[in-house]
């Protein structure tokens, strides 16, 4: 994703970004962009907005220096702790931040179809499979988990299965079933970019607003 979001920050010319920053530090710079090991995050140049695409174990540290900065956060860090979810919220209190699990438009679609299904499906199963490649660490994905929240608001109970196979983007099928019948919603990820280039949107949109929370609802056209 880190990849992803330096080239394709060049086609929004309101961004430029000043840092990158990752666990490992092997040049000073990728493509001229200054590069800074997370042990480093007291010497970044200003910044207004972070985007956040990394793991668990380096979130903390992006959020605090955020708010240090009082600058904003966008963050698609999937499998994040109870104490970490709760940390945004108070974070939110200083600064403006807007985590999703997907930044991709098909999903946010998806997520209103399947809370309006689960209102309408009372009593059927509902069963959440999710497939992505064999780098992933956590599971179920973070998608998979706020599907799971829109069905749970339409009154299901969802169970879930998770697949790790190749290079699989990402896919995630939300199915309610009942004697006789089978409802299948499902979405497919082809290209990492979509996600890439839903956060750095939000970013352009986020920058300079109040604190709070924000969604990407928040920050569409
Ligand atoms: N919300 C969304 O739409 C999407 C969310 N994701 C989520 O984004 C996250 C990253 O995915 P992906 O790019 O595939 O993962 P990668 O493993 O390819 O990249 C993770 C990045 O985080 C860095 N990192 C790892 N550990 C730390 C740490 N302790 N401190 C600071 N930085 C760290 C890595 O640095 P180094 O390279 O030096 O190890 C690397 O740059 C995952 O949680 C994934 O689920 C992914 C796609 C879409
Ligand atoms: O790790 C990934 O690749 C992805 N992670 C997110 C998730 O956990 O839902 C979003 C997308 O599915 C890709």
């Amino acid at each position: 994703m880190g990849q992803s979001l330096l080239r394709l920050a060049g086609e929004r010319p309101e961004l430029t970004v000043v840092a990158a920053v990752s666990r490992r530090v092997e040049s000073r710079a990728i493509d001229g962009i200054p590069q800074f090991a997370v042990t480093e995050l007291g010497g970044l140049p200003p910044f207004d907005v972070a985007i956040d695409f990394s793991l668990p174990e380096g979130f903390d540290g992006i959020l605090g220096a955020c708010v240090e900065r009082q600058a904003a956060l966008v963050s698609g860090t999937t499998g994040l702790a109870p104490e970490q979810r709760q940390a945004i919220a108070v974070a939110a209190t200083r600064i403006p931040v807007l985590w999703a699990a997907n930044f991709s438009l098909g999903v946010a679609v998806l997520s209103d179809l399947v809370e309006r299904a689960a209102t309408a499906l009372r009593g059927w199963d509902c069963d959440i499979v999710e497939s992505h490649h064999v780098h992933k660490k956590d599971a179920p994905s973070g998608t998979a988990l706020a599907l799971g929240a829109a069905a749970e608001r339409g009154g299901a109970q969802p169970r879930y299965a998770s697949l790790r196979a190749g290079d699989i983007v990402g896919e995630h099928l939300v199915q309610f079933t009942t004697l006789g019948e089978r409802i299948e919603l499902v979405h497919r990820a082809t290209n990492r970019d979509i996600f890439a280039r839903g956060a750095l949107h939000a970013a352009s949109r986020l920058a300079g607003r109040a604190p709070g929370r924000y969604q990407l609802r928040d920050l569409l056209d």
